[in-house]
């Protein structure tokens, strides 16, 4: 007698998931190593940025009001004092027509407050002459426009990409708080499965979903452990995967998840004593990925199709990991598109459809990447993005409204909506 599943909605999945998970604990690392990891501490302006009043460009620092009545028929002159290169301190403070020669990014001399620019003067022999009158705080760069000292500029839980790296720079954190990355554990399992290395042999395949999890893994920044290929044998299986929950922060599965005779991931969870947490998701692909819990640990359990598999990772696995890592943003980004081609294959559960989107005069258009079923490993390789069809309508057609994913993009404060 098969056990009956009971199917449940993708976001009551993903919440029961999200609600297994907690951020790993905090590191210090240094920053030459954190782009990728996610910031744990708020970045505080130590300092007003820029820390003082600068040049925005090459030319001469003066007081504005000197120029006041500049016009090409009454030139003003002005003898330059000094020079000032980005990174020297002028000596002494500018009086009345008084300039210094200034560089972009050079510290205003006291009582300087308008920059000329080089190619609005005429030299003379002790300076240089004006045809237009400047306003005070033209062309300078002041002190805290960017920045004002103790301003909250990003707040903990955002990916650290290569602009938070130079702000940390900035205010000279050497050091900085992350999260600790999880490890994953990757299982193949299936008989039928070969090595990247080996030829092809009737009834075999070569294994596509493990080296395929490693690069989703990878996009997130996660390196992983892998457990290789394992026949379909439950005992066998129980070994490896003893071993990955002792090495590993979440092991993810792939194949065995469904009610087949070799399908032994439910009688796995069973002997571990895991809960599962649901066994049976509304969706297509992956309606039998099948997530368990055992202690802090999860078991991801994806479905051995190719396109399940893929779609399992991206909507489960993926927000689990991210929120391990402690990120606030753990979902994929959506966006609506407008669908570029009737899709009307009938709906029972929501369809998460390998797509390709771009941007054109019309907006953003997502077409769907070709042969789209649970097994398809071609509309994988094809697709940027999950196009998503609610259930319940078998009439999606061109031109309609449609939410997508966009994969590998990050963003998503919230899992979409249905
Ligand atoms: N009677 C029923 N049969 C099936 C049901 C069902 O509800 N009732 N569900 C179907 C759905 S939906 C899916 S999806 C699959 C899920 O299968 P499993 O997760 O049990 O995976 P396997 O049986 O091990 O393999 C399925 C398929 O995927 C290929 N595979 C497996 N591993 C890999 C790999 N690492 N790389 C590439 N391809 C892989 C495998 O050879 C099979 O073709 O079950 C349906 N059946
Ligand atoms: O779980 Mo299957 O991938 O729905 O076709
Ligand atoms: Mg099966």
């Amino acid at each position: 007698m098969i056990e009956k599943r009971n199917p449940i909605p993708v976001s009551d999945a993903i919440q029961r998931v999200i609600n297994h998970v907690q951020p790993l604990p905090i590191k210090k690392i240094e920053l030459e190593k954190a782009s990728g990891c996610i910031l744990r501490e708020p970045i505080i302006a130590t300092h007003a940025v820029p820390p003082f009043n600068r040049s925005a460009y090459d030319g001469y620092a003066i007081r504005a009001e000197d120029s006041t009545g500049a016009s090409p028929h009454h030139p003003i002159a002005f003898h330059v004092v000094g020079e000032i290169g980005a990174g020297q301190v002028p000596e002494v403070p500018i009086g009345k027509n008084e300039a210094y020669r200034i560089m972009t990014g050079a510290i205003l001399p006291e009582q300087a407050d308008a920059i000329v620019m080089l190619e609005k003067t005429t030299k003379t022999n002790d300076g240089f002459t004006v045809l237009e009158s400047l306003q005070p705080g033209d062309h300078v760069s002041f002190k805290g426009e960017d920045a004002k000292k103790g301003e909250v500029l990003i707040e903990p839980g955002t990916k650290i990409h290569p602009g938070t790296i130079a702000l940390l720079a900035t205010f000279g954190y050497a050091n900085v708080n992350v999260s600790e990355k999880p490890i994953a554990g990757v299982l193949a399992t299936g008989t039928e499965l070969l090595d990247v290395t080996e030829s092809l042999q009737p009834g075999k395949i070569r294994n596509s979903n493990g080296p395929m999890i490693q690069a989703q893994l990878d996009r997130l920044g996660i390196s992983c452990r892998s457990y290789g290929m394992l026949p379909d044998d439950l005992d066998a299986c129980m070994e490896v995967m003893e071993q990955a929950l002792q090495e590993t922060d979440v092991v993810i599965t792939t194949g065995g998840v469904s009610v087949g005779d070799y399908d032994y991931l439910p009688a796995l969870y069973k002997r571990l004593g895991a809960k599962v947490l649901f066994d049976k998701v509304m969706m297509r692909p992956g309606s039998v990925t099948t997530v368990a819990a055992l202690g802090d640990k999860l078991l991801f359990g994806l479905s051995g199709n190719p396109s399940a598999c893929f779609t399992g990772f991206e909507l489960f696995a993926r927000p689990a990991i991210m929120t391990m890592m402690g990120s606030k943003e753990p979902y994929l980004a959506h966006i609506h598109a407008t669908l570029g081609e009737d899709f009307t294959k009938n709906n029972p559960f929501t369809r998460f459809i390998r797509g390709i989107w771009k941007m054109t005069k019309q907006g953003v258009i997502a077409i769907p990447a070709g042969f789209n079923k649970s097994n398809a490993v071609s509309s994988i390789a094809r697709g940027n993005c999950l196009i998503v069809l609610p259930s319940g309508s078998s009439g999606y057609r061109k031109g309609m409204q449609v939410d997508i994913l966009l994969l590998g993009v990050d963003q998503g404060e919230e899992k979409w909506r249905l």
